[in-house]
């Protein structure tokens, strides 16, 4: 399945406006409540806004050319009543659309990290982490902007623009024809140019993204950067990604602003056109000073919220890009799916490999036709030259990938057949580098292991005692409450590894795969860890990957990985004879 969010294929990519915004409306619908309040003040805001020139054209020819000031001081009140009470909707529609924008803002953050975290491996192997920052922090503010800020203008102009329109024709039909008809080019023009400005912006947001992940990955290799002296090669490239998000964002730019001038040419043609027909049809008797005065406001009225509408259908396109880049990560799902299957009866061996094949995405074929066997209480190790499949082969062992072809079975049980939450409490996996939070060790030790999360310190510190691990606490300078940083960057190597296995060791797995576990630190603390490794049920069965030698030494079977083969290498010395003639080889 193709997770690359930035080579989506085409059908993949297309969204229609009408489409987008159904999907985000379906988001929003618990705030329907809200939403239809604000549209009301919204309304009554629009209505009398509109109502504002009626009373003014009529004071005109009833007050003011009559010369009857009584009914003008009247009519000045009702405006200025009118108008406050613009003011107050005004600032009540702000209020009730800032809070509903935040709020979305809130859901979607939640809704794509949590839609993050049930995405596969496959999908992290394919996306930079940067973008994906990009992605929930800047795209989803986007939304937000357009839902406070914009969206009450739009709706409001929508609805003064109808209402002053239905004015213009009632009021003189065919001087409102003449006024409204500019009108129809500027939908015309809308139509047509809006893809293209939606599609800079949506370029503007992706390589927003890029320069997001440029920096998150020179951040997170700081150190290697300065070890290699490799600043000006990363400087180049952040220059290089930085130009192109300066071109992007001054394209974005320029296509946003190409609506306003059309407009306020189209408006200020229309405004024209009734002056000078409103000036004829006074000399030939058929309208009067107030009418055209109201006439011209109404225009104005009609064009200035389709001009504001320009700007804020530049607001609108960038939040539908923003909103694309979202709810393409709304729309993935795992392709780790749950297959039913009856419960395997009886079983011999606690992990099978059955005609096994697998193929990163658009990669050869790492693993072809893998047949083997685990079992229960077992010591296993994988050796094989760098790149030969041992990672991968461990990797379908702990379901972190499916087999493109084949099966594998746990207890005699499709492996894809158990709930994750079981297989991750069944399984347990140490990398090289292990993962930890920052936080105290006492948390990191019970990450992702839900049977002692209440426990107190005392009952933590009784549990590590009955393991047989409490010597292993004096590694830490603070005991279970030693702080780890971000990035565990207090911590040696060593004393991570050991919170790793310690935190394995706690979850008694059944299976548990060691992948270069120990291959970057001292004997001394090795041997530390073969302690705990000790700890283990007897039921417990390893997988170890190593290159040194001697931590495979113990290992009841060997198994060769390479060339997309695993095959029995026989007795420990048989395995090292033939490492050696594969290197020698090579
Ligand atoms: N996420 C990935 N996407 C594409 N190809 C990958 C990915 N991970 C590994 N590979 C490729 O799969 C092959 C096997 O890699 P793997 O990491 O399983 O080997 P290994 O035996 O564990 O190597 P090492 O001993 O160096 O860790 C390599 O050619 C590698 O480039």
């Amino acid at each position: 399945m193709n997770y690359n969010l930035n080579q989506l294929t085409a059908k993949e990519h297309k969204t229609s406006t009408v489409s987008s915004l159904k999907r985000l409306l379906r988001l929003i619908a618990h705030e329907r409540k809200n939403l239809l309040l604000a549209l009301l003040t919204i309304l009554i805001n629009a209505t009398l806004n509109l109502l504002g020139p009626y009373i003014i054209g009529h004071t005109i020819d009833a007050y003011v050319i009559t010369k009857q000031y009584h009914g003008l001081f009247v009519f000045s009140a009702i405006l200025l009543g009118m108008y406050l009470a613009v003011l107050l909707t005004s600032y009540l529609q702000t209020k009730l659309m800032g809070s509903i924008g935040q709020r979305l803002l809130f859901t979607l953050r939640n809704a794509i990290f949590n839609k993050l975290q049930r995405l596969p491996v496959a999908f992290f192997n394919q996306n930079k982490a940067g973008d994906l920052i990009s992605r929930v922090n800047n795209d989803t503010d986007k939304l937000n902007q357009f839902f406070s800020q914009a969206l009450t203008q739009f709706i409001g102009s929508i609805a003064t623009m109808t209402g002053a329109g239905i004015f213009l024709l009632v009021i003189n039909v065919k001087l409102g024809l003449a006024a409204l008809s500019p009108a129809i080019f500027i939908l015309l023009f809308t139509k047509v140019v809006s893809p293209w400005v939606k599609k800079k912006n949506a370029l503007n947001l992706k390589s927003t993204g890029s320069m997001s992940a440029e920096i998150q990955e020179s951040l997170d290799n700081f150190k290697v950067i300065v070890a290699f002296n490799r600043r000006d090669y990363f400087r180049k490239r952040f220059d290089e990604t930085n130009k192109e998000y300066y071109g992007t964002a001054i394209r974005a730019g320029l296509a946003n602003t190409i609506f306003l001038p059309v407009y306020s040419l189209f408006s200020s043609l229309a405004q024209l056109t009734v002056l000078a027909f409103g000036i004829y049809l006074i000399t030939i008797g058929e309208f009067t000073v107030g009418l055209l005065v109201s006439y011209l406001a109404y225009c104005v009225n009609f064009y200035h919220p389709l001009r504001q509408l320009a700007s804020l259908w530049s607001s609108f396109q960038v939040a539908m890009a923003g909103w694309d880049r979202i709810s393409q990560i709304l729309s993935l799902e795992t392709n780790l799916n749950r297959v039913t299957v009856e419960a395997a009866e009886t079983f011999s061996a606690l992990l099978e490999f059955k005609q096994v094949h697998f193929a990163y995405p658009n990669g050869k074929e790492i693993l072809h036709d893998i047949n083997l066997r685990l079992e229960k209480g077992k010591t296993y190790a994988l050796v094989g030259p760098t790149g030969g499949g041992k990672t991968t082969t461990a990797s379908l062992m702990a379901r972190l990938y499916d087999p493109t072809q084949g099966v594998v079975l746990l207890k005699g049980r499709d492996i894809r057949s158990y709930e994750p939450a079981e297989l991750a409490q069944k399984i347990g996996f140490i990398l090289q580098e292990p993962f930890l939070f920052s936080g105290t060790v006492k948390e990191n030790i019970l990450y992702g292991n839900g049977m002692y999360n209440a426990y107190t310190d005392e009952q933590l510190k009784e549990l590590i005692n009955v393991k047989g691990l409490e010597e292993l606490l004096s590694v830490f300078d603070r005991g279970l409450d030693t702080v780890v940083s971000s990035n565990a960057d207090n911590l040696s190597l060593g004393v991570k590894q050991v919170i790793a296995f310690i935190r394995a060791v706690l979850r008694d797995p059944e299976l548990l795969i060691l992948d270069e576990a120990t291959a970057n630190i001292d004997t001394v603390t090795e041997q530390l860890l073969e302690k705990i490794l000790k700890k283990l049920p007897e039921e417990t069965t390893l997988v170890i990957i190593a290159h040194r030698l001697n931590t495979i030494e113990n290992a009841d079977e060997i198994f060769f990985v390479n060339l997309g083969e695993v095959t029995r290498a026989g007795s420990f010395r048989e395995a090292i004879n033939r490492l050696m003639q594969g290197k020698r080889a090579s």
